[in-house]
């Protein structure tokens, strides 16, 4: 079974077909790219995803469940997570507080629970402190645990961006741009990280990147979209070998 299947999907703001008949599909396990020009319709391939926006048409299936149309919370807790192109992390919060808030989306404890500070709100407390600094350290991140999340490096901000979506559990991880402003050492050692990622954490794995080291060096099929549509779907070799592909996206 495929983790994600998508058909015909659709959207459309005023007259602009931001995305149209889109399609998809993408094994389990797979680390699979979503690449094209600016404005061709990626990130918002993504908030469809993501129940940020609903479809005009199409359907979404994850993992043999149909979330077309579901709001982002459910879709969530059905295995979705994702980072923005935008750093979107709790600024004013500690590095682990943040992990902690992708945790907490399990309904760890009652409100009762935690606003009483029962036994059982320490309990969950202290075990959740601790998936946090486990899902830190795979990022390299643990030292800095009590910084200000807005205080660390950029690069490391994405990392934990990366972090928090996993705390919640995900099946299928979608990240946006996640090397965009990344020097080349970070970028390269972020593929090494979205590797283990995959392999530790049994994820499939959807990203939208411009960075063509990035695509080439760890995306095994790619969907190169072109005004909301799909151009070139296959193998990573061959889409970037494709002419089509060349003169709409590579060329450029
Ligand atoms: N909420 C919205 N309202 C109106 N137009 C929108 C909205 N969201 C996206 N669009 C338009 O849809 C098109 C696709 O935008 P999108 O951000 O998905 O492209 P992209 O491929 O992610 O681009 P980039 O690589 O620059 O991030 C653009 O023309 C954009 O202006």
């Amino acid at each position: 079974m495929n983790m994600l299947d998508v058909t015909h999907l659709s959207i459309s703001f005023g007259g602009l077909k931001a995305v149209d008949d889109f399609h998809i599909n993408v094994k389990k396990g797979q680390l699979y790219g979503l690449i094209g020009p600016n404005g061709a319709g990626k990130t918002t391939i993504f908030n469809l995803l993501t129940g940020v926006y609903k479809p005009n048409a199409g359907s979404i299936v994850l993992n043999g469940n149909n979330i077309t149309g579901k709001r982002s919370i459910d879709i969530n807790k059905a295995g979705v997570a994702r980072t923005f192109q935008n750093i979107r992390l709790f600024k004013d919060l500690s590095v682990l507080d943040n992990v902690k808030v992708g945790l907490h989306n399990n309904n760890p404890y009652s409100t009762i629970e935690g606003i009483l500070r029962l036994p059982r709100y320490h309990k969950v407390e202290r075990k959740m402190d601790e998936r946090a600094i486990e899902l830190l350290k795979v990022f390299d991140l643990d030292k800095y645990c009590h910084y200000n999340a807005s205080n660390l490096p950029y690069g490391q901000q994405r990392k934990l961006e990366i972090a928090r979506a996993l705390a919640t559990g995900p099946k299928l991880l979608l990240l946006d741009e996640p090397a965009a402003g990344m020097n080349p050492n970070e970028t390269a050692e972020l593929m090494d990280t979205i590797r283990f990622v995959r392999d530790n954490f049994d994820m499939t794995i959807l990203l939208i990147e411009h960075d063509m080291k990035l695509v080439s060096g760890i995306c095994e099929e790619l969907t190169v979209l072109n005004f909301g549509q799909v151009l070139c779907q296959g193998e990573t070799a061959a889409v970037l070998n494709d002419p089509e592909v060349i003169k709409a996206y590579l060329g450029e």
